[in-house]
């Protein structure tokens, strides 16, 4: 377990163990977005998530990552209001902001064309003017008469984050929403969401597998354990592809770690 490492331009924050514990990133900013507290969510006899305490500051770009069934979607889907908590709190600051959540699948509507599909259900009378602004940030001003099934699978999800945009969220939800892009698209999309994200800076929470893709583009990793166990890497340089490479290393450890412990875990109690 690492409990606090400091490299040229990288620090790793301990892993709170307390069941109590609200983690406190090194990189702070003022005014936090939302506190989970003791925040749990199970689906009859099975536990998706237990005793998250967790602070999300705004503008902050957070990753989360960990083992496969490990609450992370569950956690996103709490957030986002889909599910309701089994037991704890999740506040958000003031009132409750405008969220947005993008998902692998782009889900686009594919009886409407690009446009129709960014300006769902949106009346206001700019609509076009914004939805025409927004697909030139993402690079489609020339596609937004095609349909989905003529748009390639990165083209779909820039179509996806304009549309998400339209709403002009505080908080943008990302669950593993560039996991069926290939190495290149994927690598131009993670740069324009980052520049999106800085741009409108929206707090941005991004679950996903990828733990380099976490480290190149997030302020904050938490890396989801058993119950309460989060462990953080936070304040890293994500500028420096050499620093990135030692983060994702070290987070993929931790996961790694967590893998071994849950398999001990599940054998002493056969
Ligand atoms: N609707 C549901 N009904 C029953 N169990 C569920 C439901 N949704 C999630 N779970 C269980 O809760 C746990 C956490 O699931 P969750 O999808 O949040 O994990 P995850 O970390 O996002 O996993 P992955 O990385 O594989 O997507 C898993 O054991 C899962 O089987």
């Amino acid at each position: 377990m690492i409990d606090s490492i400091d490299s040229k331009s990288a620090s790793f924050e301990s892993t709170h163990k307390n069941e109590t514990a609200v983690m406190t990133p090194s990189n702070l900013e003022s005014i936090t977005l939302l506190t989970a507290r003791n925040l749990g969510k199970r689906y009859g006899h099975q536990i998706a998530l237990q005793n998250v305490n967790l602070e999300i500051q705004r503008g902050q770009f957070v990753a989360l990552v960990g083992m496969s069934g490990g609450g992370k979607s569950t956690l996103l889907r709490l957030i986002a209001g889909l599910e309701t908590p089994t037991t704890g709190e999740l506040d958000f600051n003031v009132e409750r902001p405008i969220i947005r959540v993008m998902f692998q699948n782009d889900r686009l509507l594919p009886w409407l064309d690009v446009m129709a599909n960014v300006t769902f259900r949106r009346h206001q009378a700019d609509v076009q003017t914004r939805a025409a602004k927004l697909l030139t940030l993402v690079g489609l001003s020339d596609f937004a008469s095609r349909y989905p099934a003529e748009l390639s699978g990165g083209q779909k999800q820039r179509v996806a984050l304009a549309r998400a945009l339209m709403a002009e969220p505080q908080l943008l939800l990302l669950d593993e929403p560039l996991g069926a892009l290939d190495a290149l698209t994927r690598r131009k999309m993670q740069d324009l969401i980052l520049q999106v994200c800085r741009e409108q800076n929206l707090t941005t929470i991004l679950v996903t597998h990828d733990v380099e893709e976490a480290a190149r583009m997030s302020d904050r990793i938490i890396v989801m354990k058993q119950q309460t166990n989060l462990y953080e890497a936070a304040g890293f340089d994500r500028r420096d592809p050499a620093t990135v490479g030692i983060v994702a290393d070290r987070v993929l450890r931790e996961i790694m770690d967590e893998a071994d412990q849950k398999q001990t875990r599940s054998t002493n109690e056969d």
